[in-house]
C-alpha cells in the first residue's frame, strides 16, 4: 500500500492511474478503522482497480471540542488494517493540508440541515459535505462507499452529489454489527465493559421496531420503543424517529410504496452513539 500524505502526491499518482484508464475508488474514513470500515473496502474492491482510502479527523464537522480531542487516532494499527485488506492507496493528510485559513463553506442542504444529527450537531453536515467536497475534487473517484450506519449523511452526500452535479456512483454499504448486535463504530472503543453491555439497548430496541413494524400502529411502535429505551440502564436517548427514509421526515403514516428507517441516538457511558434500521 502506498501512504500519501500531500494532495500533489495523491493527484500525481492519480493522474497518471487515470491515463491508464483505471476504475478508482474512495472510502472516507476518520480512522480507528474496524471492520465495518473494511466492509466498505471489500465492497469496493470488485467495483475498482485502485481503492484509495482516506483517513482525516475533520475538525469541521465537530460541534464539540471535547468529542475532537477524545477521537481515537490508532494509526499503526489502522495502516496494518489496510495492508491486510489489500487497499491501495491511503491519503492521510495533515489539517494544514486540507483547509487554509480563511475558507468558506456553505451548502444548501434543505431539511436535512435542520433535523436529527442536523439539529443535534449543529453546523455538522456543512463540515461533513465541505471535507466530502475537497476528497471528491482532489480523487475524482469513479464509487465512494459511505456505510449506512450514518444514514442522514449518506442522505446529504446524495444530496450533493445531485446539486453539484458529480460524476460519482454512490454506494451504500450495509451496517456491519458485533455478534451481540452492536453496530461497529470508532467510538465503541470508549466504552467501559458495563457500556459495552449497555449500549446492546440500542440494536435491541431497533430490532423490536422492525419485527413489530407491520403489527402495531406507529404511535404504539414509538411510545414502546421510547418506553424500553427510557427503562434501559445507563442509555439517555437524544432522538428515537421512525422516517420515511429519502425526507427523513417523521412518519405520520405507513404508505406501502415507500420505506421507513428507525433512527436513534443516545448516550451510553459518556459517549455519543448512533444506529438505525430500515424496517421494510
Ligand atoms: N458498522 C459499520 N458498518 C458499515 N459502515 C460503517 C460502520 N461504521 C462506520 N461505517 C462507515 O465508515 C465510514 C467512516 O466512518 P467513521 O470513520 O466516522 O467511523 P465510525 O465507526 O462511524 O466512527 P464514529 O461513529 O465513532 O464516528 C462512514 O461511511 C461510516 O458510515
Ligand atoms: C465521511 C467522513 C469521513 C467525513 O469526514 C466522516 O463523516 C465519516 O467518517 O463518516
Ligand atoms: N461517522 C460520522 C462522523 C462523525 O461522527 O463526526
Amino acid at each position: 500500500m502506498e501512504i500519501f500524505k500531500t494532495k500533489k502526491a495523491l493527484q500525481d499518482y492519480l493522474e497518471s492511474a487515470r491515463l491508464q484508464h483505471k476504475k478508482i475508488a474512495l472510502v472516507p474514513t476518520m480512522g480507528a478503522l474496524h471492520q465495518g470500515h473494511i466492509s466498505l473496502i471489500d465492497y469496493a474492491k470488485p467495483l475498482s482497480d485502485i481503492i484509495v482510502c482516506s483517513i482525516f479527523v475533520n475538525p469541521t464537522q465537530f460541534n464539540d471540542p471535547n468529542d475532537l480531542a477524545k477521537y481515537p487516532r490508532p494509526i499503526a494499527n489502522d495502516i496494518q488494517l489496510l495492508e491486510a485488506a489489500n487497499c491501495d492507496i491511503l491519503f492521510q493528510p495533515s489539517v494544514e493540508e486540507m483547509y487554509s485559513a480563511d475558507e468558506k463553506w456553505s451548502l444548501d442542504l434543505g431539511n436535512l440541515a435542520n433535523i436529527w444529527e442536523g439539529e443535534k450537531r449543529p453546523g455538522h453536515f456543512q463540515g461533513v459535505t465541505q471535507i466530502v467536497y475537497k476528497l471528491f475534487s482532489l480523487v475524482q473517484p469513479d464509487i465512494a462507499c459511505f456505510g449506512q450506519k450514518d444514514f442522514q449523511q449518506v442522505m446529504v452526500i446524495q444530496h450533493m452529489i445531485q446539486v453539484k452535479q458529480l460524476a460519482i456512483e454512490l454506494a451504500i454499504c450495509p451496517i456491519i454489527r458485533a455478534e451481540n448486535g452492536l453496530a461497529l463504530s470508532s467510538r465503541n472503543s470508549r466504552l467501559s465493559e458495563t457500556a459495552l453491555e449497555e449500549a446492546l439497548a440500542l440494536s435491541r430496541v431497533l430490532s423490536w421496531t422492525k419485527e413489530n413494524f407491520q403489527r402495531l400502529p406507529l404511535s404504539e411502535l414509538n411510545s414502546e420503543a421510547l418506553r424500553q429505551l427510557s427503562a434501559s440502564e445507563g442509555v439517555e436517548v437524544e432522538y428515537f424517529a421512525i422516517c420515511e427514509s429519502r425526507s427523513l421526515e417523521q412518519a405520520t403514516s405507513i404508505a406501502d410504496d415507500k420505506q421507513y428507517v428507525a433512527l436513534l441516538t443516545a448516550w451510553v457511558g459518556g459517549v455519543r452513539l448512533i444506529d438505525n434500521m430500515i424496517l421494510n
